[in-house]
């Protein structure tokens, strides 16, 4: 159960402040359209159709990357998926946004630039520090409210996401409220039944450190992507090693001994494929028993059709499962089958299912699969990460100490 309050228990006609998290793919400077523009707009469209005043801070991109732009171009596709208008001022809390805030009437939309081309925004620290810096001491008092929404920047002790309910009634959005909801469930929730984690994806170490602490919890993991291939490496297959990647050798001497004592303590109940799938010499999808592999001389980008069978299985018997990381390079559609196969067994079975990462949520579109059939695809990255292990997330914290009334005056 979440300590927060939500739009419920917001007072009309506030000037609300809202932190949302519009950090998008950005390709030749364009900002991709995504799941988290749709989502973000249920609580931009509900505050503004009640009648609030109300200014969005949100990120994009990191100082130094390609994709750290300006947020213009996603006031129009929030505009667009939100079905109200949004006002854009190039100036997060200068002279110009102060002024443009000030001139809000009820149910006006304004999103403020970039919060990480201030100074202030970006270094981790504490509530505290960020509650004294000059972006919230300046923002704070235009406000009567604040709500955050960005669940999947709430790993982050950045001053928009942890400053503000030191200074101002907080509250939770929408799109917070269900993930924390469901990316907790894990954690949370008591499942009868069997409950199945599916790994996959690039990110080893990080998923990797998942299964570690969800030991306890998961009965089943069902493994593939670069994850599974260490794991084979570990069980004393000759995959997992780099041939013409840096996927690999890198992140199996981070994780060897842990790969190691997973499989020692565990292992009947750690599911790793018996064949893989890669490229052959006519250019088709080629598949060999793992048994069969000498060397590794091949990139393997997806789990075999004997896997396949085997993971379905295994979800049909579950009473929940979570998916963290594709099992193959599904963008290349020789390579879906691992990922797409689990997807639509998950689809079609009745339990309760949370898909996380950005990457992975992609192949439900892509593949023409319907978002209703599963329990909750989630938008983040990190922060669903160390939702499913009961990691604290700072900003949820903050969230909850503001509700508790540690900084009423
Ligand atoms: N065997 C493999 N070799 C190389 N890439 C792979 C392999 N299996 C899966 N992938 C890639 O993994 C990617 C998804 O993994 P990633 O670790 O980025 O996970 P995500 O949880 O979906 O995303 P994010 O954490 O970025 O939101 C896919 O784009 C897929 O192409
Ligand atoms: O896209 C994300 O996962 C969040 O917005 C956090 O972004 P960051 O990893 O750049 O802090």
């Amino acid at each position: 159960m979440s300590g927060f309050r939500t739009l419920e228990d917001l007072p009309a006609d506030s000037r609300v402040l809202v932190r949302l998290d519009l950090n998008s793919p950005v390709e030749d400077g364009r900002v991709q359209d995504n799941r988290r523009f749709d989502r973000h707009a249920t609580t931009v469209a509900e505050l503004a159709e009640a009648g609030h005043r109300v200014a969005l801070l949100a990120h994009q991109g990191r100082p130094g990357r390609d994709t750290f732009v300006s947020l213009e171009q996603h006031a129009d596709i929030l505009a667009e998926h939100a079905g109200v208008d949004v006002d854009f001022v190039p100036d997060t809390f200068g002279e110009e946004a102060v002024q443009t805030i000030r001139e809000l009437d009820a149910g006006d939309v304004l999103l403020l630039e970039n919060t990480r081309m201030t100074d202030d925004e970006l270094p981790e620290k504490e509530p505290e520090e960020h509650a004294n810096s000059d972006f919230v001491e300046t923002l704070a008092p235009e406000f009567d409210a604040y709500v955050n929404d960005a669940f999947s920047a709430a790993h982050r002790k950045h001053a928009s996401l942890v400053g503000f309910p030191l200074r101002l009634p907080s509250y939770a959005g929408r799109v917070m409220q269900t993930e924390y909801e469901a990316n907790t469930a894990i954690a949370s929730r008591e499942f009868e039944g069997d409950v199945t984690m599916v790994v996959g994806g690039t990110k080893a170490t990080d998923v990797i450190g998942v299964m570690e602490s969800l030991d306890a919890t998961v009965d089943t993991f069902c493994l593939g992507g670069v994850a599974g291939e260490l794991f084979l490496r570990a069980a004393g297959y000759p995959v997992g090693r780099d041939v013409d990647t840096d996927l690999f050798d890198e992140q199996w001497d981070a994780n060897e001994d842990t790969i190691r004592d997973v499989l020692d303590e565990r292992g009947e109940r750690v599911d790793l494929a018996s064949d893989l799938a890669f490229e052959g010499d006519d250019g088709e999808r080629t598949e060999i028993a793992v048994e069969d592999i000498e060397e590794k001389e091949h990139a393997f980008l997806d789990v075999g059709s004997e896997t396949v069978a085997d993971y379905e299985s295994v979800i049909r018997d579950s009473e929940a499962v979570f998916v963290k990381g594709a099992l193959g390079v599904f963008e290349d559609e020789r390579f879906k089958d691992g990922t797409v196969g689990v997807l639509r067994a998950i689809a079609e079975t009745d339990c309760f299912s949370v898909v996380g990462g950005g990457d992975t949520s992609r192949a439900i579109e892509m593949y023409g699969m319907d978002e209703a059939d599963f329990s909750h695809v989630s938008i983040a990255g990190g922060a669903y990460i160390r939702a499913l292990t009961g990691e604290p997330l700072p900003a949820v914290e903050l969230l909850e100490r503001n509700a508790a009334g540690e900084f009423d005056d």
